[in-house]
């Protein structure tokens, strides 16, 4: 379970200093899907980042099964089962995909165990199992292997930023089929950072954050409707936050 207890967080630059996130509070139970969205510059990624470790709060405690992360740096939360997709998914020189998703799942695979994760995020495995994860690789077949490796991890915590980022809407229905996979096989929970309506539905709980605060959190089949049926863009302008 991951805990999250008044998480601030706040920067500094020529015209003073802004609050990016302000008191989050959030309770993440096991075996959870969460949908995380709300508009744009709301803060969902820098949340996302609190929780990998990828920036750290100003204020505020982070807790996994009770254990204080809240200092730990990126590296120790990936081995404590925390792990992270990014928006926009970095390049590794000189690995190739293979590597990468033989390093993902931290024992021997062959090569047609791995193939097995490329053909479930719907790229042909065998153009790609041998490439170099580097530039040349096009931004939706970098998110699609980065979506890969995330399955062959298989972590307690699996976060990801904007998968739907780049994907073509093709590819972006069977995205969806893969989290629906996920949330049955994989044991652990899942946070998705999305704009889209079809991942907000296959979510248990969806939250919204808006500038800096989560403005709304709940049972999807509860909030999605209300953010659908409003009119504001974002659709969140409306809400009260919950205390
Ligand atoms: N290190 C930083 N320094 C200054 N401003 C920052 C920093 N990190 C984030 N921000 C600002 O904080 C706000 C929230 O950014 P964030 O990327 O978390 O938003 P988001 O909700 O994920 O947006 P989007 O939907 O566009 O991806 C933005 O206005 C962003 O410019």
């Amino acid at each position: 379970m991951l805990e999250l207890k008044n998480i601030s967080f706040e920067v500094s630059g020529d015209s003073g200093s802004k609050e990016i996130l302000q008191q989050i509070n959030l309770l993440l139970p096991d075996d959870c899907f969460i949908a995380v969205t709300g508009p744009n510059g709301g803060g969902k990624s820098t949340l996302a980042k609190m929780i990998a470790g990828i920036e750290q709060p100003t204020s505020g405690q982070i807790l996994l099964n009770g254990e204080d992360i809240t200092h730990m740096e990126i590296t120790e939360r990936a081995q404590k089962g925390i792990s992270f997709a990014f928006q926009q998914p970095v390049r590794f020189k000189g690995i190739t995909v293979l590597d990468l998703i033989r390093i993902s799942v931290g024992h021997d695979l062959t090569v047609s165990q791995a193939c097995e994760y490329l053909s479930e995020v719907g790229l042909c495995a065998r153009d790609y199992i041998h490439r170099e994860v580097n530039g040349s690789l096009s931004g939706g077949e970098l998110k699609r292997i980065e979506i890969a490796t995330s399955l062959a991890r298989s972590a307690p915590l699996s976060i990801f930023d904007e998968p739907e980022a780049g994907i073509d809407l093709w590819s972006f229905q069977n995205l969806v089929q893969v989290f629906e996979n996920m949330k049955c096989k994989l044991h652990g929970s899942i946070l998705i950072i999305s704009h889209q309506e079809r991942i907000l539905n296959i979510a248990d709980v969806v939250l919204v954050v808006v500038d800096g605060r989560i403005v709304r959190q709940g049972e999807r089949d509860e909030v999605l409707p209300e953010l659908l049926n409003s009119s504001d863009v974002g659709g969140c302008r409306f809400y009260q936050e919950r205390k």
